[in-house]
């Protein structure tokens, strides 16, 4: 029998690196509200890669490690400079970088353990370092190097703005990066898996996977929930706004969920956090707003707010451009990618489905002066 166009419900490998069950999402085991409440983005990485959390020397040398692997070749910050058309989307921009910074991996195509586990602690590095150095050379700015006494989320923030972030901004960007990190075999993780069962490098599972999480049913959700909070543009448009686009049958982005039915647990915590910042920086109408749209489509259609529906006005009021939420979100993501791929090598079979052929029936070729 066919599975259903999305493969929904198929159960299609094993895993020991996150579950979803009842809507309780846990990393290893450990509950997400756990994590998102006490633990840093190193201890969840150190988590996905080892299954086991770290400790305290263990996880010293992973947060050295990171830190001495920010720096990116010239060669890939200097390729941001010679786009030939304006406004490249930074997805583009950071599948493209990535892709080339395995061309500057002398252990690119190095299949042992050790050598994979290196090149993910450098490209968990380095993609941090990737996406800053873009936002910052697109306006003209130089690259910041890294601070190595900065954990990983304040780092981020640092290379982006040039400015030590505050404690606030710091708990605020390490909650997401930890609620980030890993989902089960959503899209862009199965495509990394499916990518690496075929014996492919790391460099390009984590590219194929960046541009899974690139469309906005997935990752790209987040710019689009921005877009919608600023098209609203003020409270009192929410009901018009949001009611026009449910007449017209358009989704509203960051809601609904393929696996969770009762609602996503990560939700919360960016909310918490929206709410905060925003009040912080005075601009509680973007939580305010994302409250309103969140009673009516909850009310209306039944689907509530997802990972990608709070984490936009979060990102907002932490002053980052719009378009850099969905390689954030890559930021994060690829450490659970690693964490799979990882997983895939230890006991690979190249996955490959079937196909149900519903086109015509056997036909006779017409040469093509006779057709
Ligand atoms: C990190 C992440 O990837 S989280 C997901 C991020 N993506 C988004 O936020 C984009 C908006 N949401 C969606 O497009 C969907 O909810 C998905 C893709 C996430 C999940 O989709 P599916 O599991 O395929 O749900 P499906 O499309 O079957 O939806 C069921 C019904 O709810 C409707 N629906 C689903 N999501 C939404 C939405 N965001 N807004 C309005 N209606 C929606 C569908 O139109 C469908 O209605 P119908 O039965 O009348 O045709
Ligand atoms: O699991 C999914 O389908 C999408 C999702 O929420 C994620 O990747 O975080």
């Amino acid at each position: 029998m066919t599975a259903g166009k999305g493969l929904e419900g198929v159960v299609a490998t094993q895993t020991a690196i996150s579950s979803i069950i009842d809507d309780t999402l846990t990393y290893v085991g450990y509950n997400i509200d756990d994590l998102a409440n006490n633990a840093s983005f190193e201890e969840v990485v150190y988590l996905l890669w080892h299954k086991r959390l770290p400790k305290a020397d263990e996880l010293a040398e992973l947060k050295q490690q990171l830190a001495d692997n920010m720096s990116v070749p010239q060669e890939v910050l200097d390729q941001f400079r010679t786009y030939p058309i304006k406004n490249v989307h930074p997805m583009a921009a950071l599948r493209t970088a990535i892709s080339y910074l395995g061309l500057f991996d002398e252990e690119a195509e190095e299949m042992t353990d050790e050598a994979n586990y290196r090149k993910a602690i450098r490209l968990q590095a380095k993609i941090a370092a990737v996406v800053t150095a873009f936002g910052r050379i697109r306006k003209g700015e130089e690259p910041i190097q890294p601070k190595t006494d900065l954990s990983y989320a304040a780092n981020f923030l640092y290379m982006l703005s040039g400015e030590e972030p505050e404690d606030i901004e710091v708990e605020a960007f390490n909650k997401a990066l930890v609620l980030h990190a890993d989902h089960e075999l959503n899209a862009s993780t199965f495509t990394a898996r499916v990518c690496v069962a075929t014996l492919s490098d790391i460099y390009s599972g984590v590219t194929a996977a960046i541009g899974a999480l690139k469309g906005p049913l997935h990752g790209g959700a987040n710019e689009q929930v921005m877009k919608t909070l600023m098209e609203i543009g003020d409270e009192s448009n929410v009901e018009s706004v949001i009611q026009g686009k449910l007449d017209n049958k358009e989704k509203i982005m960051g809601f609904g969920h393929r696996v969770y039915r009762q609602g996503d647990p990560r939700a919360k915590h960016l909310r918490e956090m929206s709410r905060k910042l925003t009040k912080l920086r005075g601009e509680e109408k973007y939580y305010n707003m994302s409250v309103k749209i969140e009673e009516i489509v909850t009310s209306q259609k039944d689907l509530p707010p997802n990972v990608d529906f709070y984490s936009a006005s979060v990102y907002n009021a932490l002053r980052i451009d719009h378009d850099l939420f969905t390689p954030i979100f890559a930021v994060s993501r690829v450490s659970g990618w690693l964490a799979h791929i990882l997983e895939q090598y230890a006991d690979n079979r190249l996955i490959r489905p079937r196909a149900e052929y519903v086109g015509p029936g056997m036909q006779q070729y017409v040469p093509v002066d006779e057709r």
